[in-house]
């Protein structure tokens, strides 16, 4: 069995720290990964799944007031705590902060085909939210074209008047690096409201078609992570600070596909539970129970739907089309293999979908 993080004590006079990180991806299923952990009875849960310190809280000299404390104040020998706060891999400040804080800490990334993932991101994210919901291929589409221009210009682009650093962070965040969705989403929203309506009446409807979509694209805190659909799934363009900051035995790849089924899924919990350092326990029950935040519900992390009905919760939801789908396999297939090759594991996306 490998050692426990930190030789096995996690806790020092000011409190106990993780032993691991699930730092992403957004929905991928690390609510599922988290809890399904949380059933190993040498897991002590911190007070909530998501505590997204290292981003958006980040102050060192908060660390044991904010921090430390939102996990359990003692823990018997063998025990450890963690968290899940799938914002973590999206910021290249963030593995620096970690290494210095939690040197040891185990990382686990689950990461899903892009093409799905991208889906249940529009799914959570704008549809239900907007007035004027935007179709999924058109908001990859203008998305794909960004990202092209993006790596073609190299990280020296300038969003307005900020040079883009961080793909994720500055472009998306940067008011005017999100335009090109942004203006496309305005042209549409005016479209379809004179489509719908006629005279003064098309007129008002389009305003406010329109205004719908300038909300949407509106900078604030996390908006950035909600904009991108495909450029959340190019994992390894994130991934590859984590490597950098990081000793690489202690990051482990999970496939979410790899969860997506009772069996595999308590069997791949096991390999997680190693890695860790945790003693062998049968996950089978703890799966058994279902999936955590399905279907874009918005119930919240801990909400458990059974395995019936997030199948068909997965089935009332309009299929990918192919052009779509398409797509974003082509754009994120050289992303995919770096990935598989840094991480040494493969998952079976694209056109490797079974
Ligand atoms: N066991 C298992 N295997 C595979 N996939 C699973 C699993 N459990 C949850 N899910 C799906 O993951 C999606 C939610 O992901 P997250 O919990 O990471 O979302 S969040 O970013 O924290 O909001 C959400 O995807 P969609 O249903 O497609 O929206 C969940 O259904």
């Amino acid at each position: 069995k490998r050692p426990l993080p930190y030789a096995g004590k996690p806790c020092t006079a000011s409190g106990c720290r993780p032993s691991f990180l699930i730092i992403g991806i957004g929905k991928c299923g690390t609510s599922s990964l988290y809890y399904y952990l949380a059933a190993h009875p040498s897991v002590i849960q911190a007070r909530r799944k998501q505590i997204q310190f290292f981003d958006h809280a980040y102050d060192a000299s908060r660390m044991e007031r904010s921090y430390l404390s939102q996990f359990p104040a003692s823990l018997k020998e063998g025990e450890v705590t963690g968290e899940a706060s799938p914002g973590y891999a999206q910021y290249s400040q963030v593995p620096g902060r970690v290494a210095r804080h939690l040197h040891g800490v185990r990382i686990l990334v689950i990461a899903r085909d892009p093409a799905e993932r991208a889906h249940s991101s529009y799914h959570y994210n704008y549809v239900g939210s907007a007035r004027v919901p935007l179709p999924f291929e058109m908001l990859v589409g203008a998305e794909i074209q960004f990202l092209e221009a993006f790596f073609r210009d190299g990280t020296s682009r300038k969003c307005g008047d900020k040079v883009c650093r961080d793909l994720s962070n500055d472009c998306y965040g940067a008011k005017s690096a999100e335009s090109q969705a942004g203006a496309v989403a305005r042209r549409y929203a005016g479209e379809q409201a004179r489509k719908r309506f006629k005279g003064e009446a098309a007129d008002t409807a389009a305003k406010a078609a329109r205004r719908t979509a300038v909300a949407m694209s509106l900078p604030r805190l996390n908006a950035h992570l909600w904009r991108q659909l495909v450029g959340r799934g190019l994992y390894i363009s994130n991934l590859d600070w984590w490597y950098a900051a990081l000793p690489e035995e202690d990051m482990l790849l999970v496939c979410s596909e790899d969860l997506n089924d009772l069996q595999k899924a308590a069997s791949e919990m096991g390999r997680v539970a190693s890695f860790i350092g945790l003693s062998q326990f049968d996950f089978g029950a703890a799966v058994a129970r279902g999936k955590y935040n399905a279907g874009a519900q918005h119930r919240g992390y801990g909400a458990v739907t059974s395995w019936t009905d997030a199948a068909s919760l997965a089935e009332k939801r309009p299929a990918i089309s192919t052009e779509a789908r398409q797509h974003i396999d082509n754009f994120t297939a050289p992303f995919n293999e770096r990935l598989f090759s840094r991480a040494g594991h493969r998952c079976r996306w694209g056109r490797d979908r079974v």
